[in-house]
């Protein structure tokens, strides 16, 4: 059976490329500025393996000229120009790449800086071009030709005059349209910002005449106009320098001169991997908080280059959201990006970049906690809760990765301290890691429940932040030590004596608590003599999963669905009240109540938690003063 070749509408084909490829239109400059410098690249490839060729950096160059008037736009490189075949094959033919060719040409020798592959980037200047002209100068060759075309009808080739080598390309702008500013592209600051924005790190110098106004010689107030070439891309990307060439400031000023952040940043991380994937990556932790870190506003993502030209503003996908916090850029040559450079085609070597990144990341933030404190807790402040939600997020399936991350104020040290140091510290008999929940560390100290943990010498730690508790529950234990609330039914301390004495007492008791029980039916599910309490006379304990300070959290949200913890009410036998309370029983039923109701409030608002009936509670202050 005969075989027969696919035909392509090569008109249409054209037009699709032309309006459908790419999402916004100045990356016509960023796709010609690439094309120029491969050129360059070109001669310096062949350079190193033809002796009569000799590559003077300094001759090398792309100059961009805007001309108002006549409405053009010049791109000028002095690479390695195109043959007349050149031109009918790489700009005649869509989809035919001269760079892919000379890259695999070359594969031995290096060349995998060279930025073109798809033989689409070109046709790109016909979104901005009514008419694109090439001039064109081959190295080796005596002969110069020009390449016109109006975009879908075809193109012309003739001779030319050109003194030097190199090429070409003259852009007749468009007229503007009613949506379309095409004038824009004919502004010296808006190509400076599309130079710097997506060809900073070309490694050869992009010119452009600069108008500038300076006082006149001679004259105090008098302005001068001039003119003069100013080099507008940075070139060197400081990620591709030794890092032992580089100093703190370096660092800092990239990281304000790319507008990461307005502050300082805590500490950098500087990665050269060359390995299956090879990358490069220049990552920051901030020291502050972007005002809208916490909203829905904020978008995480590093910077991605793929060699040095920008492919993607913030690629989210190269950091999980724990560390959405860390700014930055990720360089690499070996990205499958798709015929845009918009997207990229598939992410393994993204995943794997990331996986890295995070590990680093990581190990960074740990190093930091161990030998530089100070300024990991300012870090802390700033992006702790973000740690935290990490943990709880997910259903806790990153926690292994952030728990040594975490830190709490601890009641001894009376600062923040690591899950690590808590546990270090654990005496002998102690089984649990104990926390306290509370709105500060202030009243989390005057807790009633603390007590009988503090007495016993115990650490405990404090949790003032609302995810906190959500991520301990999470987590369930540190080194195998569960955590344990101070205000949990069990403690694990006691003694087997003193849990028969309690018992015991409790027994003897068991009518006046079955009473209190009863009057404040469903609000507690239970009444108890306290194991916990040693000054204060009263407390709230919770049964199940969720405390008091979840409680809290739970009925402030929007879609309140009304959870409410199981409360104990606890009553401390050794204290007076608890007397008064025995006789009330036996005497005088009213005052029982009285008093029950009264605890019962006491105990909500030590909790901070709201009293439901404050007029009946003040009432009844007024009844046992009178
Ligand atoms: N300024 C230039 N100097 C020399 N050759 C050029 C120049 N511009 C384009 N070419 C040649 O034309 C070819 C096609 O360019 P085009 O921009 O369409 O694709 P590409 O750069 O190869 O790939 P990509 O679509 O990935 O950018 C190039 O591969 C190169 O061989």
């Amino acid at each position: 059976m005969e075989k027969k070749q696919f035909k392509a509408e090569s008109k249409r084909l054209l037009e699709m490329m032309i309006n459908s490829i790419y999402s916004q239109r100045e990356v016509f400059l960023r796709e010609l500025i690439s094309n120029a410098s491969d050129a360059i690249d070109k001669i310096y490839y062949k350079a190193l393996t033809d002796d009569s060729l000799s590559f003077e950096k300094d001759s090398y160059f792309i100059k961009i000229t805007p001309n108002k008037e006549n409405r053009t736009l010049t791109i000028l490189d002095t690479g390695i120009g195109m043959t007349k075949e050149d031109l009918e094959n790489n700009l005649g033919i869509i989809a035919k790449s001269g760079s892919l060719a000379f890259k695999k040409e070359n594969e031995s020798k290096d060349g995998h800086d060279i930025i073109g592959q798809f033989g689409v980037g070109f046709y790109a200047a016909f979104m901005v071009a009514d008419v694109v002209t090439v001039i064109s100068k081959a190295l080796g060759s005596d002969e110069a030709y020009k390449w016109e075309s109006e975009g879908a009808e075809g193109y012309t080739i003739e001779p030319h005059e050109k003194d030097t080598v190199g090429t070409e390309i003259i852009l007749k702008i468009k007229e503007n349209e009613e949506e379309d500013n095409y004038d824009e592209f004919l502004e010296e600051y808006k190509l400076k910002s599309i130079i710097k924005k997506y060809s900073d790190f070309i490694r050869y110098p992009i010119k452009m005449d600069v108008k500038g106004q300076r006082a006149k010689e001679g004259s105090d107030n008098e302005l001068e106009e001039y003119e003069e070439e100013q080099i507008i891309n940075s070139m060197v990307p400081i990620w591709r320098k030794n890092k032992n060439e580089l100093t703190d400031e370096d660092y800092v000023a990239f990281y304000n001169e790319k507008h990461y952040g307005f502050d300082k940043p805590i500490k950098h991380i500087h990665i050269n991997v060359d390995g299956t994937v090879r990358y490069n990556a220049i990552l920051y932790i901030p020291e502050n908080m972007p005002y809208d870190y916490y909203s829905k506003e904020y978008e995480k993502g590093l910077e991605l280059y793929s060699n040095g030209v920008l492919i993607m503003n913030k690629c989210s996908e190269l950091l999980p959201d724990y560390f959405s916090f860390v700014k930055g850029m990720v360089d690499s040559e070996d990205l499958s990006l798709n015929i845009s450079r918009e997207i990229l085609q598939q992410d393994r070597q993204l995943k794997f970049i990331s996986k890295n990144i995070s590990k680093k990341i990581k190990n960074e933030l740990k190093s930091l906690m161990k030998n530089d404190r100070e300024n990991y807790e300012k870090f802390y402040k700033s992006f702790g809760r973000q740690l935290k939600y990490g943990v709880y997020s997910d259903f806790g399936s990153n926690k292994e990765v952030l728990q040594d991350l975490l830190m709490f104020y601890s009641s001894k040290e009376k600062k923040l301290v690591s899950l690590d140091e808590y546990v270090s510290r654990m005496a002998e008999d102690q089984k649990y890691i104990y926390y306290a929940s509370g709105e500060s560390i202030e009243r989390i100290e005057k807790l009633p429940q603390t007590e009988l943990v503090s007495e016993k010498g115990y650490e405990i730690l404090f949790f003032t932040e609302d995810i906190d508790e959500f991520a301990i529950k999470m987590l369930m234990s540190y080194n195998e030590k569960e955590f344990k609330s101070v205000s949990s039914g069990d403690l694990g301390i006691e003694s087997e004596e003193d849990q028969k004495q309690t018992e015991s007492e409790q027994n003897e008791n068991k009518e006046l608590f079955e009473f209190m029980k009863n009057i404040l039916s469903d609000k507690v599910k239970d009444v108890r003599l306290s194991k916990r309490l040693r000054s204060h006379p009263v407390c709230l304990t919770t049964e199940g999963e969720v405390t008091i300070e979840m409680e809290k959290i739970l009925s402030a949200m929007p879609d309140n669905q009304n959870v409410k913890a199981e409360k104990v009410l606890e009553i401390n036998s050794n204290h007076e009240v608890f007397q008064s309370l025995k006789n009330a029983f036996e005497s005088d039923k009213e005052k029982i109540t009285l008093y029950t109701n009264l605890l019962y409030n006491q105990a909500l608002l030590i909790e901070g938690l709201p009293i439901q009936d404050p007029v009946e509670f003040t009432n009844d202050m007024c009844k046992v003063m009178v």
